[in-house]
């Protein structure tokens, strides 16, 4: 890609989905403008006119074409600059897996992780069950690797690293250890933190809790 590439992420700074965009981004080195929508107010017009499908961040436009969905946006990333920093493996098999455990973060862990901040009571606790069976799942997956993607930082790794980013929220608002019942991912968490590229791109998770106290306040959950 050439260095005169246009590169905009419309993005939500506590935003998992947007988090991921922002690795990906990281990892391969490319810069970028980013620019921050309110998503407790106005959407703006750019927004509206490149996602006006589901009118969410993120959205990547690239020379003026925006490409939308955060795990759609991560595997062009990796298709674009594929001269560095794989992100997708190159086994069919591993990669249809790759994308199998990111869709069932989507589809079976963001739902229920929400709730742990947004429900209260009964709901709450039964989205703590939820999650954690679900990561247990997840963490399964890492079988003896260091990473999700073996032995390299990969795809299913940014694709779940903003949740981790998410940790001490949920346990703030749950009151309970992931830890203590996923030590795996836990430790896959640090280690990931320990590449320069994550440790730069991820909030910190007292931060990310701020954030989302911040952003419960506002919406008035
Ligand atoms: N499946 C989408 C989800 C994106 C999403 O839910 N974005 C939220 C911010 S975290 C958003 O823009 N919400 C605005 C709205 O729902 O109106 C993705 O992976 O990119």
């Amino acid at each position: 890609m050439a260095n005169s590439d246009q590169i905009v992420l419309l993005d939500f700074f506590p935003s998992v989905f947007g988090i991921r965009v922002r690795l990906a981004l990281a990892a391969k080195g490319v810069e970028y403008e980013g620019k921050e929508e309110d998503l407790t107010g106005d959407k703006s017009s750019l927004l509206l006119k490149m996602n006006p499908v589901h009118k969410k961040i993120p959205v990547l436009i690239h020379n003026g074409k925006p490409i939308c969905e955060s795990l759609i946006i991560v595997e062009y990333i990796d298709e674009v600059w594929k001269d560095r920093c794989p992100l997708l493996p190159s086994d069919p098999y591993q990669k249809a897996q790759a994308k199998f455990w990111a869709d069932f973060i989507d589809k079976m862990v963001y739902p229920c992780s929400k709730k742990l901040w947004t429900a209260k009571g009964a709901e709450q606790e039964a989205s703590k069950k939820e999650f954690l069976d679900r990561i247990k799942l997840l963490e399964g997956e890492l079988k003896s690797y260091p990473y999700f993607g073996g032995e390299s930082l990969g795809f299913l790794d940014i694709a779940f690293l903003p949740f981790y980013s998410r940790f001490y929220t949920f346990e703030a608002f749950g009151n309970f250890s992931i830890e203590a019942e996923c030590p795996k991912l836990v430790a896959w968490g640090k280690r990931c933190m320990e590449e320069e590229f994550v440790s730069r791109s991820l909030p910190h998770q007292h931060k990310m809790y701020d954030l989302v106290v911040e952003f419960t306040k506002k919406v008035g959950i």
